[in-house]
């Protein structure tokens, strides 16, 4: 980077505190109201997400609901009134239900079996019901059920006893497309006759091939699905009801991600994971033409919805410098209006960093993929202290999102490099497998020569380099600082696995129709459970001699917070310098404002501490 390596003066960048980063909101969803006037969608304005609505033609978002505990994440007005439908769990723990709030602000628990978790599946193309799933039967499996809107009571549609997946329901209600997976490379496709019962299985491969069922066309006549055979990226096919007959429909450079369309099929969708971009096209399926979308300031455009009537569509643009905003397009007069300002004001977007995709060689020269963010102040006289940051998994993916946390460590003196080690998904599916029974081996060694990597911009201080990440990503820190001690200066470890043996035996029952596809990629507990043991950071924790920070949900059904416990409990013994924050409120990631800005402030002043060398903060560590 010419500009860091001439640079002699460091320039003048405003720092801003965490309150006034999570100052700024998230919002998420949308949907049009029956009269099109209005837009709904969530967003965590209030300190936990509620529902709120603002008209298309812009103005004061209304605050539909008003929880101050459990998140409210909207699903959708219902097709002919302005009665909503929501999903909420609580504290996080996953057992989500459906809710129904009626105008008159009344709110009734759609799904009320309090130990069943409940999906929405999607409307019915005549508007008269909604399609659920929920394990109320079997705890293991979802069956799907069809919810009347003039009753409200669900009535079973299909009894699901093999471990499938429902993907898509057809608009004429007969066919129902689903999904077994194989092992995290393999899937097949099914198809479920609603009128006949009959299942039928499309798909029959040796070897390892994704078959993914996206949509039915809106004439009911083909199953659009994604499939990665004969190449590395999942395509767009079409299986011909009625013959069997299977058409290449889309294929890009890299995963095609999703499609759908628009409720009478004027539109198709289409994202593609453009090396961790999300690129959005939008087809005219009469002529088979994208769309020009519209004029809206640089970014990735997500989330994307029509307008019954498919005069408008909703969407999103967020870019690594600016969070997720709402606007509105209407095709009739082509304007497009933003309608939300969710950025905090007080924050100079120039006083933010881009995110730079790079790429650098591993320890056997494979190509690995990652996010860079350089603080304005570093260069080569003002070398700074760095953070690697590993997603979850198996198999995430970092992609080029707004990310409040990484630009407040930027913001406050730390290069963050967020590595797509092997095994992370976007890249294809040779990359994808990579990993697949070498966990903490080979992606942590990639983890390793990202340090190089760091090392080569000129601008990081090399013996201080972190090593943060959540879930998968913990269970990467905790490998890093037990596997390999003298790597990684810190570590900081959100809801990390400590122990496989225990994880793998205690995954949530719901996770059923996956869980033989788990097992075969990570190992089974039963029968691996010398490589698990070896792989589990816990049964290593007298190796671990940095300092170390944890943060964990009490209520995460994932990461059970004995995993944190135990992994705190260990390190400690090995009088080395160990903070542990439980929220006790929160689950698999932490929702609330009031923890994300505890949690991150402390992430900070751990990271100020033993990288910096500041003071050591009073609090060491807390329970809330
Ligand atoms: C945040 S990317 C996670 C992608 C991954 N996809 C498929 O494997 C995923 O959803 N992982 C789930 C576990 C899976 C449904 C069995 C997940 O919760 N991953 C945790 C780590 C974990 C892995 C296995 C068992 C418990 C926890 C994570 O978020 O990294």
């Amino acid at each position: 980077n010419t500009s860091s390596e001439n640079q002699t003066t460091e320039p003048v960048v405003k720092t801003y505190t965490i309150d006034q980063f999570m100052n700024t909101t998230s919002i998420t969803g949308s949907d049009f109201s029956p009269d099109n006037s209005k837009i709904l969608y969530s967003s965590n304005q209030t300190g936990v997400y509620n529902a709120f609505e603002v008209p298309v033609t812009g103005g004061e978002p209304r605050q539909l609901t008003n929880s101050t505990d459990n998140s409210v994440f909207v699903i959708s007005y219902f097709p002919k009134d302005e009665r909503i439908l929501y999903s909420s769990d609580k504290g996080g723990n996953e057992i989500t239900h459906l809710y129904m709030r009626s105008p008159d602000g009344t709110v009734k628990n759609l799904t009320p079996e309090p130990e069943a978790k409940a999906s929405f599946a999607g409307w019915s193309h005549d508007q008269s019901s909604f399609f659920f799933l929920s394990n109320k039967r079997d705890p293991k499996y979802f069956d799907l059920y069809e919810m009347d809107l003039q009753t409200l009571t669900p009535k079973l549609v299909m009894k699901n006893e093999q471990g499938l997946d429902v993907a898509a329901i057809s608009r004429d209600k007969k066919h129902i497309a689903l999904v077994k997976s194989i092992n995290t490379n393999s899937s097949d496709m099914y198809l479920y006759n609603m009128e006949t019962k009959q299942l039928k299985k499309l798909t029959d491969h040796k070897e390892d091939i994704k078959y993914a069922p996206e949509t039915f066309t809106p004439d009911n006549r083909q199953l659009y699905f994604l499939t990665d055979e004969g190449g590395e990226f999942m395509e767009l096919k079409s299986y011909d009801l009625a013959t069997g007959n299977i058409s290449n429909v889309e294929k890009a450079d890299w995963d095609i991600m999703y499609t759908y369309f628009s409720r009478d099929g004027k539109y198709r969708v289409t994202a593609i994971n453009n090396d961790a971009r999300t690129e959005v096209k939008v087809y005219d399926t009469a002529t088979g033409k994208q769309i020009q979308l519209p004029d809206v300031p640089a970014g990735d455009i997500t989330g994307v919805n029509f307008s019954d009537d498919e005069n408008m569509m909703a969407f999103y643009v967020n870019s690594p410098t600016s969070s997720s905003n709402l606007y509105v397009h209407d095709f009739e007069d082509k304007e497009t209006k933003q309608l939300t300002n969710t950025m905090n004001p007080d924050i100079n977007q120039e006083d933010l960093v881009k995110t730079e995709v790079v790429r650098y060689k591993s320890y056997d020269g494979m190509e690995i993929p990652a996010l860079l963010m350089k603080p304005k102040s570093a260069g080569p006289k003002n070398k700074v202290p760095a953070v690697l940051w590993i997603h979850g998994g198996p198999g995430g993916q970092t992609r080029l999102n707004y990310s409040p946390l990484m630009q407040y460590l930027v913001n406050h003196g730390y290069a963050v490099l967020a590595v797509n080690n092997r095994g992370s998904s976007g890249y294809g599916k040779t990359f994808f497998a990579a990993d697949d029974q070498k966990h903490g081996d080979v992606d942590l060694k990639d983890v390793i020569e990202a340090k190089k990597y760091l090392a080569s911009t000129g601008y990081v201080a090399e013996d201080k380099i972190g090593i943060m990440g959540g879930s998968y990503g913990g269970y990467m820190v905790l490998a890093g600082l037990a596997f390999t001690p003298d790597e990684f200066a810190v570590g900081v470890n959100l809801f990390g696995v400590a122990n496989w043996l225990r994880t793998l035996k205690s995954i949530p029952p719901y996770w059923e129709s996956f869980r033989e596809a788990l097992y075969k990629e990570m190992g089974n507990p039963e029968t691996d459970s010398a490589a698990l043991y070896n792989k589990s950071p816990l049964f290593f924790a007298h190796q671990i001699k940095k300092p170390l920070m944890v943060l964990q949900g009490a209520n995460d059904p994932r990461v059970l917070k004995v995993e944190s416990d135990e992994i705190v409990e260990a390190v400690k013994k090995n009088n080395v310098p160990v903070e542990y924050v439980v929220f006790d409120d929160e689950g698999h990631g932490f929702v609330k404002k009031e923890n994300q800005i505890e949690g991150y402030s402390a992430i900070l002043a751990f990271l100020d501490t033993y990288l910096k060398g500041k003071p050591t903060p009073a609090n060491s560590g807390s329970q809330k």
